[in-house]
């Protein structure tokens, strides 16, 4: 992809139906599972982005077999082993849910990825391996790139976990734990962000017969099987945040299709958001219809359980009428990039004025001007640049190459919501 995007400006409303991949974290979660499960699984309509691509390639990497049947992944256990080298690319997924795993192979296992990926905090989960008796060499800061010497087996039982950077310390611990010999019995040192995700990975486990348990204060999974399974995959309702911003933006409408009657994935809390923003949400026999009036009223929200869809929200927030205060998302600090820092150096390039607040950000509208405005490379970056440009003209994302982590034809899509050619200036 080249490495600036003239995103299109769009003032006239859009209309469009939109049909968007598998979650990310549902088909994260469910190549674990399958990849330590007791038989054959298949994954209908995973999604084939960089950060499952990844996923696959480290289960792979420790022995696993998947194949490709058509879209689906056709997933088979077999003894796990080192040594191996697993690429973690900028994927949380894999840095927190490879881990417990590869404690569950015989022989060494080195985990590395991008140079952001050695930022992002992960020391709870090292901790908390080490504390269940598991060998990991690390740097001390429990980043990556860092080495699980596994021996087949993991003792588990009673820990403590600091997860309050990310709740994807539980959740990898969670996945692996029914294959512990004494299960595991989580307790929290403190908080956690994203609590949907990890409710997520509770349905998950008990999707595949996992006795799992919520305590006083965490979790407990028994010792036990974990039943193959036949799984349709969701589409990613996270993914679906700048189309359906752009009913707001345009005054126009977006159905995004399929939108599940029940679901885990935090990206369900749109209807609410977008309606405190001024939509009208409906569901309709297709999917989840967003009705913008071309006015986005502005957001004051706790979005400690759904960071992620900070980014395209706050660039709605910088297009509304009014100051916006996003709370609750201190953790986004740790994500792909610094995602305040971020929003608030592109929100302020645009026009907006923007106030960074130990846990979130003020955002208050202003004059609104063109501006090149980087990716960092953060898909969510460029999925804020695109709903901006809707709005202001001459908006461009540099490197909107980093959609390949979730969504690799983001920018097709995109054009194909407005139905316009690409516009990918070389
Ligand atoms: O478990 C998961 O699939 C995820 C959990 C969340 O992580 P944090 O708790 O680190 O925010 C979320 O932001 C991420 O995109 C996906
Ligand atoms: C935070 C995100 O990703 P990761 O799974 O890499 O943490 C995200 O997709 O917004």
């Amino acid at each position: 992809m080249t490495s600036v995007w003239s995103t299109p400006h769009r003032p006239a409303p859009v209309d469009a139906v939109v049909a968007l991949p598998g979650s990310k974290s549902i088909t994260a979660r469910e190549l674990i599972l399958a990849a330590i499960a007791d038989g054959r699984s298949r994954l209908v309509r995973p999604l084939r982005a960089r950060d499952t691509d990844l996923m696959a390639g480290g289960l792979r990497a420790l022995g696993a077999r998947i194949d490709e049947d058509g879209t689906d992944w056709v997933v088979t256990p077999q003894p796990l082993r080192g040594p191996a080298e697993v690429d973690a690319g900028l994927a949380g997924t894999v840095l927190r849910f490879l881990p417990p795993v590869a404690a569950l192979a015989t022989g060494p296992v080195r985990l590395d990825g991008d140079a952001r990926l050695r930022e992002r905090p992960n020391a709870g989960l090292l901790a908390a391996l080490r504390a269940l008796g598991v060998d990991v060499d690390h740097d001390g800061r429990g980043r990556a790139p860092f080495t699980v010497h596994g021996t087949g087996r993991v003792r588990g039982g009673p820990v403590e976990v600091d997860a309050s950077e990310s709740s994807q310390i539980v959740s990898g611990l969670l996945l692996a734990a029914a294959r512990f010999d004494e299960g595991l019995d989580l307790s929290l040192t403190g908080g956690v962000p994203s609590m949907p995700h990890v409710d997520m990975t509770v349905t998950t486990l008990r999707e595949r017969g996992v006795a799992v348990t919520a305590t006083d204060r965490g979790w407990r999974v028994s010792p036990g099987p974990i039943a193959a399974l036949d799984r349709v995959i969701e589409p990613d309702l996270s993914t679906a945040a700048p189309f359906l911003a752009a009913a707001l933006v345009t005054g126009g409408r977006v159905t995004v299709r399929d939108w599940p009657e029940v679901t885990t994935q935090p990206g369900a809390r749109l209807d609410r958001l977008l309606a405190d923003m001024g939509a009208e949400v409906a569901r309709t026999p297709e999917g989840l219809q967003v009705t913008g009036t071309g006015r986005i009223r502005p957001l004051v929200a706790d979005l400690g359980e759904v960071g992620e869809l900070t980014p395209v929200l706050a660039a709605l927030c910088a297009l509304a009428d009014g100051p916006s205060r996003l709370t609750g998302i201190g953790h986004l600090r740790g994500h792909e990039t610094d995602r305040l820092q971020a929003l608030d150096e592109v929100l302020t390039a645009v026009g907006a004025r923007v106030e960074q607040l130990p846990d979130g950000l003020v955002i208050e509208p202003g004059a609104r001007r063109p501006a090149l405005l980087d990716s960092y490379a953060d898909h969510r970056m460029v999925h804020a640049a695109a709903v901006l440009g809707l709005a202001i003209e001459g908006v461009q994302a540099g490197n909107p190459g980093a959609v390949t982590k979730t969504l690799p034809d983001f920018v097709d899509r995109w054009a194909a919501l407005l139905d316009e050619p690409a516009g990918v200036v070389p």
